[in-house]
């Protein structure tokens, strides 16, 4: 998506070899234009995919998620990462390593929000190792619903999450695929 390739080359900012920041647009202060257009991407990419629900992890999944469900009319379901007072439903939970907040957290989605004939599809505004993206399918698959595909903003494709959910057989849809942040560059993969 060359609108988003434009935006991480202005505004993001390589912190290390691993870690691009780029809360100027979509994980902090967010670009509301542009995350409709990401939500347009997603819908254009999966329109034909049958899509009942579309499942994300807070914080910063949110937000692309939310503009893909309206684009695509179906409910966002966001996986939390803190016990509530609220949720009080059976919980569907899996283990998950947050790749910022470098600590492991259970992530978890009340039950009565996904069934069996779920076709879900999964956003999230990053793809590193994976780790977000599998406790996420674990959840899915504990419901018995059906999973359509992952829609990612930002793939670190030298990081080993996509082939990791690839060998899986999973589609995966990313907008913008990072080949190398060395040298404080970003190269773009495509
Ligand atoms: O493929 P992975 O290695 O799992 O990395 C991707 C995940 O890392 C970030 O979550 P994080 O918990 O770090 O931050 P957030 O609270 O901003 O969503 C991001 O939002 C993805 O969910
Ligand atoms: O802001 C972020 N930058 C990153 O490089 C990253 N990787 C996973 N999650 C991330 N979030």
């Amino acid at each position: 998506m060359e609108l988003l390739k434009q935006k991480i080359r202005s505004e993001g900012i390589v912190l290390s070899e691993r870690v691009l920041k780029v809360d100027a647009f979509l994980n902090h202060q967010i670009d509301p234009r542009l995350m409709q257009q990401i939500g347009q991407e997603f819908a254009r990419r999966f329109r034909d995919a049958g899509v009942t629900k579309i499942v994300t992890l807070e914080a910063s999944g949110i937000a692309p998620a939310v503009m893909t469900g309206l684009e695509l009319g179906v409910p966002v379901i966001f996986a939390r990462k803190h016990q509530s007072l609220t949720m009080t439903d059976n919980l569907l939970t899996a283990s998950v390593y947050s790749f910022t907040k470098q600590v492991e957290s259970t992530i978890a989605i009340a039950a009565n929000h996904l069934s069996a004939t779920d076709r879900v599809l999964v956003i999230d505004d990053f793809l590193a190792n994976g780790k977000a993206a599998k406790g996420l399918l674990s959840i899915i698959v504990q419901a018995g619903a059906t999973v359509v595909g992952l829609g990612i903003v930002i793939e670190k494709s030298f990081q080993s999450g996509r082939r990791e959910l690839e060998e899986t057989g999973l589609r995966i849809e990313s907008l913008a695929r990072i080949a190398s942040l060395e040298n404080g560059q970003v190269q773009f993969l495509e």
